[in-house]
């Protein structure tokens, strides 16, 4: 391969005031996180040089240049380098596919990562991620097995069913789903139609999708690759609806992978993007499972019936805590591909002239491209900081919860309800804005852009919709409110809105603040938060009810979710850029660009910041 890198790239890294290594240990997590990154795809491929086509030899050599030239945290598009680069050999990238063959090499794909993680025995979550992400592009036909699956077993299953099931999905024995959704409801689950009503006579669960609405649809891996499923479904006993449960429920046969007996169950068809994952439907008639498939951590069904209650009926909602949390890392890892391959181009491709005569320029040099490009690098450091900010509250507060201690559990479901909800929309901004920046040849599948969009974009839909996770986070933000109107005390995270005050010392011809920008976005966070309360309590003085006065009130409910979630990253961001130890060059280089994230932050929301002063 050895092709030498363009002269305008090499000059551009070569103008840099830092040295990459730093960042690159710090965004991996430490320089030994970072050899074992590096080294893993680069031992399997050496392993590997006998066993694959020389066109994936080329891919994961290609995922190797991913890693050898993480630079700033950036990576390349893999795929579509791939099939750039050997086109003569006649290697077609999945873009060339038709979604059938698409699902079919994504399958061949994964189901030998999958053989090679156990065989490295890769324990840590990230690396086997790592590890997939390099020989499978794209949507992943077992990513609901490795996650929620998985998730909601650890979650919602007893010691006993953890012990029986899990090594079944460690080992591929079985590969699962998480079907919650049906074609009449995705959010609001109360609305979930699917029935599990229990025969005492048997000591069974007869599970039923009565209506067409109740067929469960969207689930990945539901349409071809799933034989068993974690299934969400109102629990019936004794006559009465005890909520939703959930159930572990073998949907084919595990030799003939054919569908079990009163199962219907299929793929839903094209979608906008996510075209290797088989989301399907699933119809059950009136099919029996055993009383021990009910995962009974928190509930419980007796032998006669008796529901026994969770402590706290949220609890069944874990698993989609824990995933927003993914979802929430991912969304910067996404934009940060895509800001890697639209700089990278704009280092190489000269157009137009900035001086007449004076020769085509790399459209770098323009402060236009640089704006758009220099606004998507500070929001995907942003992002990933915010995240690991974000995920360090989790793991305090999901260790209190799984020794019985529920209290930050409204905090840390407001948490990542606001921040799936921000980093995903900010995501699929930054990342078309990304596309853009590349003219013509971002609009090119070969760019890997596209593909980065249309999967991840649906992560503002998938795992609570925005707006609906946005108004989750009000109800918490809300309720913080009145408790600060009576001058009650404050969850930690919350204790602002009773001390943020507007003392800027900043003055315009100053270079600015950090703790003044810090300040600012808390000031506009507890103005926003304050004015959706009063909007709320005004709805309920012109003598509406709650729930009508809420819905009046959403719009600002909505904004001030995402208000509370832009302060929580503008301080991750720049706590952390200056507390991480950095060499003088790499600090100062970060916290420019902390600025530059969160002046831009200020411009795009003007109003706010105007309103507030
Ligand atoms: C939007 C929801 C939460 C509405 O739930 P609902 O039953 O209508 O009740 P309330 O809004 O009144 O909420 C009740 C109460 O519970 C609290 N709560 C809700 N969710 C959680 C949670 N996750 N953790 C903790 N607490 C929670 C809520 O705050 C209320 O408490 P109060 O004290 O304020 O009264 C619900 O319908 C919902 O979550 N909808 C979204 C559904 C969803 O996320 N689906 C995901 C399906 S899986 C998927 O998409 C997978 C994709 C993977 C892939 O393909 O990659
Ligand atoms: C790619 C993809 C993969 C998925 N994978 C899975 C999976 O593996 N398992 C699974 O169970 N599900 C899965 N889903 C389904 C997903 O969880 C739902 O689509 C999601 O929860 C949104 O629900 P919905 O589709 O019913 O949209 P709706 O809730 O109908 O949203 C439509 C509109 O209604 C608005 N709305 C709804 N409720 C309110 C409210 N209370 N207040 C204000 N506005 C409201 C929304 O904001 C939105 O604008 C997947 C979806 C996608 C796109």
């Amino acid at each position: 391969m050895g092709k030498s890198v363009n002269p305008d790239l090499a000059k551009a890294r070569s103008q840099a005031t830092f040295d990459p290594a730093n960042l690159t240990n710090y965004l991996y997590g430490g320089p030994e996180k970072l050899r074992r990154k590096r080294y893993l795809p680069a031992f399997v491929f050496k392993e590997l040089c006998t066993e694959m086509s020389l066109t994936d030899l080329c891919l994961i050599f290609l995922g190797l240049l991913t890693h050898v030239s993480d630079y700033l945290g950036l990576t390349l598009s893999i795929e579509n380098m791939a099939a750039k680069e050997y086109k003569e050999e006649g290697f077609k990238s999945t873009d060339d596919m038709s979604r059938e063959e698409a699902y079919e090499e994504s399958m061949r794909r994964a189901v030998y990562t999958n053989k090679r993680v156990l065989q490295l025995n890769l324990q840590d979550q990230e690396e086997q991620y790592y590890f997939r992400e390099i020989f499978v592009p794209g949507a992943n036909p077992f990513a609901l097995h490795y996650v929620m699956f998985k998730d909601a077993i650890n979650t919602q299953g007893t010691e006993d069913q953890i012990q029986k099931w899990l090594p079944l999905a460690e080992t591929y024995a079985v590969t699962g789903t998480y079907a919650q959704t049906e074609l009449g409801h995705g959010t609001f689950l109360r609305g979930l139609e699917t029935t599990a009503e229990y025969d005492v006579q048997r000591e069974e669960f007869i599970l039923n999708t009565p209506t067409i609405t109740s067929s469960k649809f969207w689930p990945g891996a539901l349409g071809k690759t799933a034989n068993v499923a974690i299934l969400n479904a109102k629990l019936i006993t004794k006559g009465r609806n005890c909520g939703m449960q959930s159930f572990w429920v073998p949907l084919r046969h595990l030799e003939t992978h054919q569908p079990l007996p009163g199962i219907t169950v299929g793929d839903i068809g094209p979608k906008f993007g996510y075209h290797t994952s088989d989301n399907g439907f699933l119809q059950l008639n009136r099919v029996r499972i055993p009383r021990e498939n009910m995962l009974m951590r928190y509930s419980k069904v007796l032998q006669d019936g008796t529901f026994v209650p969770p402590e706290n009926d949220r609890l069944v909602y874990v698993p989609m805590t824990q995933f927003r949390f993914v979802v929430i890392g991912r969304s910067g890892w996404t934009l940060a591909k895509a800001v890697t391959v639209a700089t990278r181009y704009s280092a190489v491709r000269r157009q137009s002239e900035i001086t007449p005569g004076g020769g085509e320029v790399q459209i770098l040099d323009f402060q236009t491209q640089q704006h758009k490009l220099f606004t998507q690098i500070a929001s995907a450091y942003a992002m990933i900081i915010a995240a690991k900010a974000a995920k360090d509250l989790y793991d305090s507060a999901f260790s209190k919860m799984e020794k019985g201690n529920l209290e930050d559990l409204p905090m840390l479901h407001a948490l990542t309800s606001s921040m799936k909800a921000f980093n995903t929309w900010e995501m699929a901004t930054g990342v078309e804005q990304c596309r853009m920046a590349c003219g013509g040849h971002g609009y090119l599948l070969a760019s890997g852009i596209p593909q980065m969009y249309t999967d991840m974009v649906s992560a503002c839909t998938y795992e609570g919709e925005n707006t609906v996770m946005c108004l989750q986070a009000a109800r918490f933000l809300n309720k913080c409110q009145e408790a600060a109107n009576k001058g009650e005390r404050l969850p930690q995270l919350t204790r602002f809105l009773q001390t943020s005050r507007l003392n800027i010392s900043s003055s315009l011809d100053q270079d600015v603040d950090l703790n003044d920008i810090i300040a600012a976005y808390e000031f506009r966070a507890a103005t926003v938060i304050s004015e959706a309360n009063a909007r709320l309590n005004a709805g309920l003085a012109m003598g509406k009810s709650q729930s009508e006065a809420w819905n009046y009130a959403s719009q600002l409910l909505v904004k001030a979710a995402l208000a509370f979630s832009h302060w929580f990253t503008v301080r991750a961001l720049i706590e952390n850029m200056r507390g991480a130890g950095f060499d003088n060059s790499t600090e100062t280089l970060l916290l420019q660009l902390a600025k530059l994230y969160a002046l831009d932050g200020m411009l795009r929301y003007s109003g706010d910041f105007r309103k507030v002063g």
